[in-house]
């Protein structure tokens, strides 16, 4: 059985001996790795070498978010390690994306470079006490827009919105989807969730899975179960 490479496996642990441990036991045919803030604290690049070294394709999910000459020379800082994708937020405005797109282009960087829309931990009552009223699909796709327009190739967003950015974005436009629940997992912080083939059928192109697997009692079991269930067994 393969599963689709569009598979991406969140490293959250507190140290380099473990997010390796986990990765040892990973294919890097079968999936790619994200690292995540807590590991690149605790870590820094060390991490990525070491799992470049391991034939991984990494997203870099940090989810810069600052003044755009900021952004754009940290973008360009992690395109430079050979990361497969970087993120930041969308929040951070249109001049903050292009100037991000900017660097990665004229320093010929093919790192793909996202932007997170709506934090799959919100829901409607989080967005609301910050100041955005409405559905969180509304400010997603109002964020997802302004990402395409400011040269992102795709977004973070949840599962539940990917058919509609599909519409509205096209079909290039990449959806990144965290918030992958299988049947046996528990949800945790997360709110806007899907399962895993239910996500791919909606229109995600890579899903992001962390907690489900790598907390599982037997990891490799999880990752299967997950695997089966995208391959339709
Ligand atoms: O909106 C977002 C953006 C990023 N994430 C990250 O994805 C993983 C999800 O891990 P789980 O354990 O499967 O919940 C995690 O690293 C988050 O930082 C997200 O969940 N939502």
């Amino acid at each position: 059985m393969t599963t689709p490479p569009s598979l991406i496996i969140a490293l959250d642990y507190p140290s380099l001996d473990a997010a390796l441990c986990m990765a040892d036991r990973l294919d890097p045919a079968r999936c790619r790795l994200k690292v995540g803030k807590e590991l690149f604290t605790r870590s820094g690049p060390a991490v990525l070498e070491a799992l470049h070294g391991r034939g991984f394709e990494v997203f870099l999910d940090l989810k810069f978010h600052d003044i755009p000459h900021t952004v754009a020379s940290a973008v360009q800082a992690a395109a430079e390690q050979g990361v497969w994708m970087v993120n930041v937020h969308a929040g951070g405005g249109r001049r903050m994306m292009e100037a991000a797109a900017e660097c990665l282009a004229a320093q010929r960087l093919a790192t793909h470079l996202i932007a997170v829309t709506v934090l799959t931990s919100m829901e409607a009552s989080d967005l609301e006490e910050v100041g955005v009223g409405g559905a969180p699909e509304d400010q997603v796709r109002r964020l997802a827009l302004l990402a395409r327009d400011s040269g992102m190739g795709g977004v973070v967003c949840s599962a539940r919105e990917a058919a509609r950015l599909t519409d509205d974005c096209g079909e290039a436009f990449l959806k990144v989807t965290p918030g992958i629940r299988p049947r046996f997992a528990a949800a945790n912080d997360q709110q806007r969730i899907m399962m895993p083939a239910d996500a791919m059928r909606a229109g995600s192109t890579h899903l992001v899975v962390g907690r489900p697997v790598t907390r599982a009692e037997a990891p490799m079991a999880a990752l299967e179960a997950i695997e089966a269930e995208l391959a339709g067994g």
